[in-house]
């Protein structure tokens, strides 16, 4: 166990899996009492117990990121638990894969909500605390997509580019109360999200980055635990990539 988020409050939205799974335990193993959050109960209370057993403090709040009424209910569940809230991750991304003519204006609005609107609920929901706290981090996870352009995650990558931009203006807007805002930049990482991907795509992803592997889930949550932490006191508004040197 290490102290680098003693005493920190740190909501992690969209936890029980991936890159947001390893991002609660570590958290947890630094001394935060962690938020989970997720849609699948079974999974976030499993999740809670396991960091329990493993000495730290956490709770579950079922939570649909793109529902505002399970957004201000996950900030408002954790100030009556913990008091305060310090840290804010937003963590839920994703959309689904394919030929650009065969979107439909249903799957713009789904990917839209996902990756963008969350980030918006998650912000808007901790702003007043932070605000009267005088300090805060908030970090958004956006992706490489973002800059490499790859097959079939058009609207996935404009709502990710958007992350960036709300990420940049929040970081000026609110500088003044102590808040700092960043994102932190996932290349190729090993969780569900590429279950879709056929392995042809996969190898031919993993191939073009220098690296020549995915990133493991705890490989993102230790930069995302460095701009949440004060270690990053005086970085905000920008982009952490952690990728294996793709798309530079
Ligand atoms: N894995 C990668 O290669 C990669 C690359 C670039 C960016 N990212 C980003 O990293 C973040 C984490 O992704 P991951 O790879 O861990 O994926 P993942 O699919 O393992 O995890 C995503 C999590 O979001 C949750 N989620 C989805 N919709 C939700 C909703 N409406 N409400 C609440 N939770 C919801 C899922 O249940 C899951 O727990 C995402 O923002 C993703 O876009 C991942």
């Amino acid at each position: 166990m290490g102290n680098r988020l003693e005493n920190k409050v740190a909501i992690v939205a969209a936890s029980t899996r991936g890159i947001g799974r390893a991002t609660a335990e570590l958290f947890a193993k630094e001394g935060a009492k962690v938020v989970v959050s997720g849609r699948n109960e079974e999974l976030g209370v499993k999740l809670v117990e396991s960091i329990k057993a493993d000495g730290g403090e956490a709770m579950f709040v079922r939570t649909d990121v793109t529902v505002p009424e399970d957004m201000e209910n996950l900030v408002a569940k954790t100030v009556e638990q913990y008091g305060t809230i310090d840290i804010l991750v937003n963590n839920a991304g994703g959309g689904n894969s394919q030929n650009f003519v065969d979107y439909t204006v249903k799957d713009w609005n789904d990917i839209n909500d996902l990756n963008g609107l969350s980030v918006f609920l998650g912000v808007k929901n901790v702003l007043p605390i932070m605000m009267k706290n005088g300090s805060g981090s908030i970090v958004n996870v956006t992706s490489t997509c973002v800059h490499k352009a790859t097959w079939g995650s058009t609207i996935y990558a404009y709502a990710k580019a958007g992350v960036i931009a709300m990420t940049k203006f929040l970081a000026t807007e609110f500088a003044e109360y102590g808040i700092r805002v960043n994102c932190v930049s996932p290349g190729v990482v090993n969780t569900d999200i590429h279950k879709e991907y056929s392995a042809e795509i996969l190898n031919a992803m993993i191939e073009d980055i220098p690296m020549k592997r995915m990133g493991e889930p705890i490989e993102l949550a230790y930069p995302i635990l460095f701009m949440a932490s004060d270690e990053a006191s005086y970085c905000s508004g920008r982009v952490l990539d952690a990728n294996g040197a793709w798309a530079l």
